[in-house]
């Protein structure tokens, strides 16, 4: 066998011939980006980092049977695609997500855009609808659904008020954690958490701290800042932001779901071209009648569009009036999807297509 000495020396050959290659790729995306700039179009395209990401991981698969895992490669060419938008345009993409740092929708904002980008931390989900709207920034990024706890009905009520369009979605697994000053569970009397993590983690909190008072906070990471300045208190958040706010790891993996995703909407002004594996979300009202539902729905059957969700919110118009909110396969611009939409706009009292985006690249993070 060869010795590491000379193994490494192989290494720094290779690293270099990688350098040379990112550094040529960035000269195109640069003169791309001129291009783009010329012809009034937005650099940023996630339809072409979509064909990127899913046509390497399809080579890796091909050419190297998945040495590497799909994830990873995601990952780095992530990344390079990041730092080459970050050069065609000076200082990147700007993305606001619900902080403070280290929130699971800070994660996902990165696990989207990578390093490259520059980030908005704001304090609301309503304050990252803001930003997009009065333009301070391209994208936002909010929390939207979990497979343990149901809809953020938040984020749904959002779309009511703002125009914003959904651009991507994006999936992460959720592992909580438990985080305090304090070295064990003892002397834990209150936990601080999101609503959406303290349910999450109803089962381990009855059994290990049946008696500690719990309170809900906007995020995961807020809470992390409150019981930073408590002797008392236990935070429930992510790994990442026991580093970022130094507390220690008193139990790791607490949810009681172990298949625990949440799924992120990326938000934005434009509109996204089909890939060919999209999804489209759109909003709707129906009269107090017998069958409006069902033949609202029927314009889906009829055109052979699978509905992956629905779920129905108070109008908050008027008592006991719902909207819709539907998630259905395919992409506006799609035949089918064209047709269903039209049907639906015939039996419905309002249609408002909230966005057509490509699916998740991981649809379990
Ligand atoms: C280079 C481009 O611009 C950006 C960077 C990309 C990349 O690095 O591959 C892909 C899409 C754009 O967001 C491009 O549009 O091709």
């Amino acid at each position: 066998m060869e010795s590491i000495k000379d193994l490494r020396a192989q290494i720094d050959k290779i690293d270099e011939e990688i350098l040379r290659l990112l550094n040529e790729r960035a000269r195109i995306a640069k003169i791309i980006g001129e291009a783009k700039r010329k012809e009034g179009v937005h650099l940023h395209s996630p339809e072409r980092e979509r064909e990127v990401l899913e046509r390497v991981i399809r080579l890796n698969k091909e050419l190297y049977s998945e040495q590497i895992p799909s994830k990873a490669v995601a990952h780095i060419f992530r990344e390079i695609m990041s730092m080459c938008l970050s050069l065609e345009r000076n200082g990147g993409i700007r993305v606001a997500y619900l902080g403070p740092k280290a929130t699971f929708t800070h994660q996902a904002a990165l696990e989207y855009f990578g390093l490259s980008a520059n980030y908005v931390m704001v304090n609301t989900i309503r304050d990252v609808f803001v930003e997009v709207e009065t333009d301070r920034v391209d994208y936002g990024v909010v929390p939207v659904e979990n497979t343990t706890e149901g809809v953020v009905n938040y984020t749904l009520d959002m779309f009511l008020e703002y125009n914003t369009k959904i651009v991507g979605e994006v999936v992460i697994p959720i592992k909580l954690n438990l985080l305090s000053t304090r070295l064990d569970l003892e002397g834990i009397r209150k936990v601080y958490s999101h609503g959406h993590a303290l349910a999450q983690c109803r089962n381990w909190l009855e059994k290990n701290l049946p008696h500690a008072t719990l309170i809900e906070t906007e995020s995961t990471a807020k809470a992390c800042e409150i019981v930073l300045e408590q002797d008392d208190a236990a935070a429930i958040a992510s790994e990442a932001a026991a580093y970022t706010y130094h507390l220690n790891i008193l139990a790791q993996n607490i949810q009681d779901g172990s298949n625990n995703y949440t799924r992120f909407l990326v938000i934005g002004k434009r509109e996204v071209k089909r890939t060919g594996k999209d999804k489209t979300s759109l909003l709707f009202a129906v009269k107090h009648q017998a069958g409006a539902l069902y033949r609202a729905l029927e314009s889906f059957y009829v055109h052979g569009i699978n509905l992956t969700k629905i779920e129905s919110r108070p109008s908050k118009k008027k008592a006991w009036d719902y909207v819709f909110f539907a998630d259905i396969e395919g992409h506006v611009e799609d035949e089918p999807v064209r047709k269903a939409l039209s049907m639906l706009e015939d039996r419905t009292q309002m249609v408002k297509v909230l966005g057509s985006y490509p699916r998740a690249l991981f649809e379990e993070g």
